[in-house]
């Protein structure tokens, strides 16, 4: 798949996702599909996309004992969706289940297993004072690619300002996802660690993920693509 941006369908059903896309003519675009669309909608809804030939990446970010995690991702192979993801954070056994659990599901899998490292919601006093964790930010994320890249992921979620340096350690083919992407004079909103797209570019990502500032935005449609616009200026 190459390299693109995937809008965050945060939408609380089909209904307004279907709507949105219409309305701002964004048929056939990547999407991400998170846990409130998908909790309401369940697996139809990812149908529906590829009807629509949207590329999917599947946010559930499954966090669970490896025996768990393994039996969820039997089932989500059967969806053959792009991307789909876990927390690294489940360590390695978790992972490799996760891994052997799309085989299992589907030996002809071609979904790509991406590892959430830090939620690009958190900062560094919280990963050091409520998680408990005492390294640097960039630190724990390359550890966790490390673990992840290790055990079977083929890439992970960080926000850009980790991606190179994961992508010295992993090397170029692992890949980077990156949410916590805004628009110039766009709200952050709960985000923490967050950047431009023609930033994300220069450093390292080869996905980004942006929902509020397109999905919020009065022109959606011009929002798109301004991102577009500045991610692909640098291909
Ligand atoms: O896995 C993700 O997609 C994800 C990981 C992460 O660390 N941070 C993060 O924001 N996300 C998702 O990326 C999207 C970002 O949305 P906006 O902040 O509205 O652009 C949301 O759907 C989040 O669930």
């Amino acid at each position: 798949m190459t390299k693109s941006i995937f809008l965050a369908l945060d939408f609380p059903n089909w209904k307004e996702a279907r709507d949105f896309l219409d309305y701002n003519d964004l048929h056939g675009v990547p999407v991400k599909v998170g846990m409130e669309l998908y909790y309401r909608e369940g697996p139809q809804v990812i149908e529906y996309l590829k009807q629509k030939d949207h590329k999917i990446f599947l946010d559930l970010k499954l966090y669970d004992i490896p025996s768990t995690v393994m039996k969820a991702m039997q089932v989500i192979s059967s969806l053959e969706v792009d991307m789909v993801n876990i927390h690294a954070l489940g360590g390695s056994e978790m992972i490799q289940c996760a891994k052997e659990g799309l085989v299992r599901g589907n030996s002809s899998s071609r979904s790509k297993l991406i590892a959430v490292t830090v939620l690009t919601s958190m900062d560094q006093y919280v990963l050091n004072n409520e998680i408990g964790i005492p390294e640097n930010v960039v630190d724990t994320t390359v550890k966790l690619s490390k673990t992840a890249k290790d055990n079977g992921a083929d890439g992970v979620v960080c926000s850009v300002h980790e991606a190179v340096n994961i992508k010295d350690e992993c090397g170029d083919h692992f890949i980077t996802v990156t949410p916590g992407i805004r628009l110039i004079d766009s709200n952050i909103n709960d985000q923490k660690r967050v950047a431009t797209p023609s930033f994300a570019k220069k450093n390292g990502s080869d996905y980004l993920v942006i929902g509020r500032s397109i999905t919020n935005s009065k022109h959606p449609r011009k929002a798109y693509e301004q991102a577009v616009k500045e991610w692909e200026d640098l291909l």
